[in-house]
């Protein structure tokens, strides 16, 4: 049974290993931990460590070659495919280093996407949209398309637009790898308060010192291990 004391996530032997030319690489190894519920935990190490590949297994866009992982009481390695499209849309959201906004919409339609997807009625829609740009700050900027926002700007939109189902779980993958010190540390601030008055859980890949110290919980790899 799930109860407000099972972890968010659960992660137990993890192992992902690549085949490649020059002889197969072990992105992950054994990696083992859980992220409380309500909890946001930090994600950090060297480059080529194994965080990418870490947030893809937990996020179901990767499948790993040994181990387990339990998102919200539910064994993603069981799933089939359908099964983990369903999980994603309906519990987790994803926030990239390179925001993933479709340029073509204005900031408004690209918040108000996974709702359309969902099929949720447009005056639901509407004002959902308009309380989520409100709340990550660019309420001004609503009928703006991507390339006529900053990168701080338009990654506001994308933590919107990844909150617009309510989900259960966010991933992070280097939110504020592509933003100045300045607008990096206002987008980290704004994920914090967000995931905090959402009640949400939160796992960040991060290179920013800042974030470690306002997260709750720091998971470090080395060479794809726990270090
Ligand atoms: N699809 C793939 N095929 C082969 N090797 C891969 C693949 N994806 C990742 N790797 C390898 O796995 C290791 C871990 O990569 P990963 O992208 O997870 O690291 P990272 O910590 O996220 O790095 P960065 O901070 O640079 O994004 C690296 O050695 C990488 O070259």
């Amino acid at each position: 049974m799930i109860t407000q004391d099972t972890p968010m996530v659960t992660v137990s032997g993890l192992g992902r290993t690549y085949g490649s030319a020059g002889g197969d690489v072990h992105a992950l190894q054994d990696v083992s931990f859980s992220v409380e519920r309500g909890t946001i935990a930090a994600l950090v190490g060297r480059s080529g460590s194994g965080k990418t590949t870490l947030l893809n297994c937990l996020g179901g866009l990767d499948e790993p070659t040994s181990g387990t992982v339990v998102v919200d009481g539910i064994e993603l390695t069981s799933l089939d495919e359908r099964a983990r499209t369903a999980l994603r849309r309906d519990r987790l959201a994803f926030v990239f280093q390179t925001f993933g906004l479709l340029p073509m919409l204005s900031a408004a339609e690209n918040v108000g996407l996974p709702l359309r997807l969902r099929g949720a009625a447009a005056k639901e829609r509407t004002a959902r949209v308009a309380h989520l740009l409100d709340l990550v700050g660019i309420g001004a900027q609503a009928a703006q398309r991507p390339g006529e926002l900053s990168g701080g700007q338009q990654q506001r939109v994308a933590i919107a637009r990844a909150l617009a189902n309510s989900p259960r779980l966010l991933i992070a993958d280097e939110p504020t790898g592509q933003l100045d010190a300045e607008s990096g540390a206002s987008v980290m601030a704004l994920l914090q308060s967000v995931v905090r008055a959402e009640g949400m859980t939160a796992i960040i890949s991060t290179h920013d010192l800042s974030l470690q110290a306002m997260a709750d919980q720091t998971i470090r790899l080395a060479d794809g291990r726990l270090a």
